[in-house]
């Protein structure tokens, strides 16, 4: 394969830096011809399935990073294999942490890289990311999304993908498990048998069979857990900010007042969002019926946990369980403190409260899911500037390029969405033959994908730097 050096060389741009790399060849199967050398499929190297455009039969034409080992990738807390070897198979420098960094390690650690795969600890603030200079593609291995500044990822034409739904069912199935524990007090049963005290109770023991259980947030999970309630014979409700098709034979309630008034079991299944800060506050708690419980797996800030202390405390709420946590820490260990959270000893000191460390999508199904669909999702960025699935930029993909069209190369421009850039643009592309082109934007961003035809190394060379000149630019790359 041919050195970043020489495509460098080629093109006659200096200096050879990453982010030329990223910027010229981040393409790209890209030799210092456009008819060189082209690489298999990656779907024929992987165990995987990444999708692709339907070619009418004619070989598809992989779009690789000419340097594929110039490619850093950096994975924090502990990203499944599945997703490690998508990516380690298409040559790029993958690094695996198992845990998330503290803010100024990050800091230095990010500068380097090209992609950076996170879970829900890692923050990427602005911060952050402003120092991220050769950053194109976050990847959130998870379904949350709120740990990333989407908005401002966008504007420096980062994009960001997740995993919508790969651990909705492992979410919706802890719930269960927590209900029936909640009901029959089985954490503290067992805490009791083991520090060797026998103690059988009926008392505040409930079956769920005909109890209301109340869920927050009808999405992914709070849906699934609907339809797995209705099978232990329990009735639903949801209250959720759309009104949303019910399943089976659950009821939206009007107003998360006549929700909680209602439900045995409330459960909260809502994005962390200025509006979900506290849904679940002292108001909140009164209008619950004396004797219910609660159940957070979404983020910790959808509740109050001072008020739910209270609460606990008063016998309102009969039992609670408890995933996710206003400050998490890096890894595992001992920290589950009140230097992590003011409040986590009175927290630990109550009865019937089920505490564990966010593992709401922490199977090995889920993991493995995420990995795979995450992995591919950058991989098909980096190599294909294909954007379905991102959470900040508009979705942008293209028929694939075949075997039989050598001399193509696929343009991306990433531009500030004003008026007059696709004039700018048109005037450089329109000299050569367009043969297909989409464009869309989201808010202030839009992303332009065009194939070209008949390009030799001077024509990209052009059309590269006659793009980047262009006022509107966030990012340009040119794949081939
Ligand atoms: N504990 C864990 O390990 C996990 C936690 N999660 C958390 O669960 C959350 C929900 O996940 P999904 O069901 O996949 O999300 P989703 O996006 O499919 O559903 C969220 C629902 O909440 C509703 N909603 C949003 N704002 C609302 C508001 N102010 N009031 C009422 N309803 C509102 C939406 O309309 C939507 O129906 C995620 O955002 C994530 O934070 C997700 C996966 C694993
Ligand atoms: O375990 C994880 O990676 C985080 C799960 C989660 O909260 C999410 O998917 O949003």
């Amino acid at each position: 394969m041919s050195s970043a050096l020489d495509v460098t060389e080629a093109l006659d741009i200096e200096p050879p830096t990453t982010e030329l790399i990223r910027r010229v060849s981040s393409s790209l199967g890209l030799s210092t011809s456009p008819t060189g050398t082209f690489h298999g499929p990656p779907w024929t190297k992987t165990a995987t399935s990444l999708t692709r455009s339907t070619t009418g039969g004619a070989s598809h034409k992989q779009l690789k990073p000419f340097a594929a080992e110039e490619i850093k990738i950096l994975l924090l807390e502990n990203v499944n294999t599945t997703g490690q070897d998508i990516l380690r198979s298409q040559g790029y420098q993958v690094t695996a942490l198992k845990s998330s960094l503290p803010e100024d390690e990050l800091i230095e650690k990010i500068r380097d890289v090209s992609v950076i795969g996170i879970r829900a600890k890692t923050k990427l603030t602005a911060r952050v990311l402003q120092e991220a200079k050769n950053l194109m593609v976050v990847g959130c291995f998870c379904i949350g999304t709120n740990q990333v500044d989407t908005k401002f990822a966008a504007e420096r034409g980062i994009a960001v993908f997740n995993s919508p739904f790969s651990n909705s069912r492992s979410v919706a199935e802890l719930v269960v498990a927590e209900i029936i524990s909640l009901a029959r007090q089985l954490g503290d049963r067992s805490n009791e048998m083991h520090k060797g005290t026998w103690n059988k109770v009926s008392n505040g023991c409930w079956e769920i069979r005909g109890k209301t259980l109340g869920i927050i947030g009808y999405g992914h999970i709070g849906s699934q857990l609907s339809v797995l309630a209705e099978a232990f014979g329990m009735s639903v409700i949801f209250y959720d900010a759309v009104n949303l098709m019910a399943l089976g034979t659950a009821k939206q309630k009007p107003t998360l007042e006549a929700m909680l008034r209602t439900a045995d079991f409330v459960t909260c299944h809502v994005p962390e969002l200025p509006e979900t800060k506290n849904m679940i506050g002292r108001k909140e708690m009164e209008y619950m019926k004396d004797g219910s419980y609660l159940i957070n797996a979404s983020r910790g800030s959808v509740i109050d946990i001072p008020a739910l202390i209270d609460a606990m405390r008063s016998g309102k709420i009969a039992g609670a369980a408890l995933d996710v946590y206003p400050a998490e820490p890096a890894g595992n260990g001992d920290y589950f403190t009140n230097e992590l959270n003011p409040w986590a000893e009175d927290l630990r000191s109550l009865k019937n409260i089920i505490l564990t460390p966010h593992i709401g999508g922490s199977t090995e199904e889920a993991q493995s899911a995420i990995g795979i669909e995450v992995s591919e999702a950058l991989v098909r960025y980096v190599n294909e500037g294909i954007t379905l699935g991102a959470v900040n930029m508009p979705e942008v993909n293209l028929r694939s390029l075949t075997l039989d069209e050598p001399n193509h190369v696929r343009v991306i421009y990433i531009h500030r969405n004003i008026p007059g850039v696709l004039r700018g643009v048109n005037a450089i592309l329109g000299d050569h033959n367009v043969d297909k082109q989409m464009t869309d934007s989201r808010g202030e961003v839009a992303y332009l994908m065009a194939d070209i035809s008949d390009v030799n190394v001077t024509v990209i060379k052009d059309i590269y730097q006659r793009l980047e000149s262009l006022s509107s630019r966030i990012m340009t790359r040119v794949l081939y």
